[in-house]
C-alpha cells in the first residue's frame, strides 16, 4: 500500500468537516501512531496525528485514509472499509500498531438484541458533527471519534457501565468499541444501537413551542416523563457498588460545595471580562450573580456526588415511540476527560436541561414573536417528574432549600459556560444566555 504523503495532511485536514482547527495556521503535523489495515478488499492507514499550530495547544486527531494518485482519500467513503472497521469491533479482533494495538470489543450482554442484516448497508449521517457517524444495517450507529483526548473516554466508560452493570434502558445501548492501547491510547470508535425514526429533543421541543401558544397537557406530561427518566438515569449511576471506583457514589462534603462555589466565582470573572465588552449591562449584575455562587458554599452539605451526564441539554435526548432516550455521554467538550469524569451533584444535569428550555423558548421567540412565559410551566413539570422518580434517593440534598440553592448555582454555572461557548462558536446566539443572566433576580 502506498504510504500516506504527510506533506498533504494539512490540506486534507482543512477539507474535513470534523477538523476543528480550520481557522488556525498549522505549523506541523506528525504521526504519533499508525496501523496499516489490510482488511479483505479494503486497505488503508489508520493514523493518530498531532497537529501543532502556530499559536495555541497541539491537538490529536484520528484519520483513516489512503493515498491515491489524486491525493489523500478518506477510507470511510468506501462502504467495504466501513464494514471492515465495524467487523474489528464485532469480532473482537486486535491489530498491532506502531507502538501499541487496536482492540475491538463487542459487548456480549447487548448482542442478542442486535440482529444484523446481510448484506450490511452503510449510510452516512450527513449532519454537522465533530465526529463521523455511520449507520450500519439501520441497526447500529458507529461513531468514529476524530479529536482524541488523553485518558479514559467518558462516553465509552458510561456506555459500558450502563449496558453491563445496570438495567437502565432509556439510552441507545453501547454494543461495541474500538480502543487504541499503548502510549497514545484512546477510544477510536463507538457502536451503539441505532434508534430509527428518532427526533432529537431540541427539534421536538421547538416544534411543540411553535405549535402551542399555551402549552397543552400532552407536552407537559412529556416533560414530566423527561424529568422522571433523568431521575432514573441518576439512580442507575448511583447504583454502582463500592468496588467500582469510577462510579460509586461519594458523600458530598462542605469542601466540594466550597470548591464548586469558588469555581463559579472564577468563571464569572472570566466570562464577564469576555462578554462585558459586548454587553456592558452585565457588569451591573456582577454582585447579584456572585451571591448565587456564594450561597452554594453556605449550604449544609447533604446527599452524594455521583457520575452524571455532564452536558445535558435537549440535543442530547432522542424521542422515539413516545419514549425519551439519553445519549452522547461525552460531557462538555471544552473540559479535559479527567474533569468530565469527576463525580458531581446530580442537580448539575437538572440545571443543564432547564437551561435548554430557556434556549428553546428564546429561539422560537426570535423567529416570530411567540409569547414568552412557557419556561416556568415546562420547568415545573420536568422538576416534578424528576423529584418523583428520585424521591428518597441518597444522592439528593436532604432539604428543599438546599435543592433550590444548589440548582440555582448550577444554572448560573451553565449560563456562564453557555456565554463562553456561544462567544467562541455562535456569537449571534450569545444574547440568549446573556439575557437570561440579566433576568436572574437577586439571590435570597
Ligand atoms: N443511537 C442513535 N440512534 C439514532 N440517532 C442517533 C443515535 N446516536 C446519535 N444519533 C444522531 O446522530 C447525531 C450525532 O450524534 P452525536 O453522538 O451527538 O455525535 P457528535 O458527538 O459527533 O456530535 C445526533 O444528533 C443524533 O441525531
Ligand atoms: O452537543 P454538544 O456536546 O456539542 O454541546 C455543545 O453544543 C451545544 C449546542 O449545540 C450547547 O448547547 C447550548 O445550545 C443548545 C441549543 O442549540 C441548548 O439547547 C443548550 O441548552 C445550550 O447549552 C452545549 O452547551 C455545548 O456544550
Amino acid at each position: 500500500m502506498t504510504p500516506l504523503d504527510l506533506t498533504k495532511l494539512p490540506d486534507f485536514l482543512k477539507t474535513q468537516r470534523w477538523f476543528a482547527g480550520k481557522a488556525w495556521p498549522i505549523k506541523s503535523v506528525s504521526v504519533v501512531d499508525h496501523v496499516t489495515m489490510e482488511l479483505g478488499t479494503c486497505s488503508f492507514t489508520l493514523a493518530i496525528i498531532e497537529v501543532i499550530y502556530e499559536l495555541g495547544n497541539p491537538e490529536r486527531y484520528q484519520i483513516m485514509a489512503r493515498q491515491t494518485p489524486e491525493g489523500l482519500v478518506s477510507a470511510l467513503e468506501d462502504d467495504d472499509c466501513v464494514r471492515a472497521v465495524f467487523n474489528l469491533a464485532r469480532e473482537g479482533r486486535q491489530v498491532a500498531s506502531g507502538s501499541g494495538r487496536v482492540v475491538g470489543e463487542w459487548i456480549a450482554s447487548t448482542d442478542s438484541g442486535v440482529a444484523l442484516p446481510d448484506p450490511l448497508s452503510v449510510r452516512r449521517l450527513n449532519v454537522e458533527q465533530s465526529n463521523t457517524s455511520l449507520v450500519l444495517g439501520e441497526r447500529v450507529i458507529v461513531k468514529v471519534i476524530r479529536k482524541l483526548e488523553a485518558g479514559v473516554n467518558p462516553e465509552y466508560e458510561v456506555g459500558r457501565f450502563l449496558a453491563t452493570k445496570t438495567s437502565f434502558r432509556a439510552t441507545p445501548q453501547l454494543v461495541g468499541a474500538l480502543n487504541l492501547e499503548g502510549p497514545g491510547g484512546a477510544t477510536l470508535a463507538l457502536a451503539h444501537r441505532f434508534v430509527p425514526d428518532a427526533v432529537d429533543g431540541w427539534k421536538y421541543t421547538l416544534e411543540r413551542l411553535r405549535q402551542e401558544k399555551a402549552l397543552g397537557d400532552g407536552f407537559l406530561a412529556d416533560m414530566r416523563d423527561l424529568g422522571a427518566r433523568l431521575g432514573e438515569l441518576h439512580k442507575a449511576f448511583a447504583s454502582a457498588g463500592p468496588d467500582d471506583l469510577a462510579f460509586s457514589p461519594e458523600p458530598l462534603l462542605q469542601e466540594d460545595l466550597q470548591r464548586w462555589s469558588a469555581s463559579i466565582v472564577g468563571e464569572l470573572g472570566v466570562t464577564l471580562a469576555d462578554a462585558g465588552r459586548l454587553h456592558a449591562d452585565l457588569e451591573g449584575r456582577r454582585d447579584g450573580l456572585i451571591a448565587y455562587a456564594k450561597r452554594l458554599a453556605q449550604v449544609a452539605p447533604s446527599g452524594q456526588k455521583i457520575r452524571i451526564h455532564g452536558d445535558l441539554h435537549l440535543g442530547q435526548v432522542l424521542r422515539s415511540k413516545d419514549e425519551w432516550l439519553f445519549f452522547d455521554f461525552e460531557g462538555e467538550p471544552s473540559r479535559s476527560f479527567t474533569a468530565r469524569r469527576e463525580k458531581y451533584s446530580a442537580l448539575r444535569d437538572v440545571a443543564g436541561m432547564i437551561r435548554s428550555f430557556d434556549y428553546a423558548e428564546a429561539t422560537v421567540a426570535l423567529e416570530g414573536g411567540q409569547p414568552r412565559g412557557r419556561v416556568g410551566p415546562t420547568r415545573d413539570a420536568f422538576l416534578e417528574g424528576y423529584r418523583q422518580a428520585a424521591r428518597g434517593a441518597a444522592f439528593l440534598p436532604d432539604s428543599d432549600e438546599a435543592f433550590n440553592v444548589m440548582l440555582r448555582a448550577f444554572e448560573l454555572e451553565k449560563l456562564l459556560y453557555e456565554v463562553r461557548y456561544e462567544l467562541a462558536n455562535r456569537p449571534d446566539w450569545v444574547r440568549i444566555p446573556v439575557e437570561a443572566l440579566l433576568r436572574m433576580e437577586d439571590a435570597q
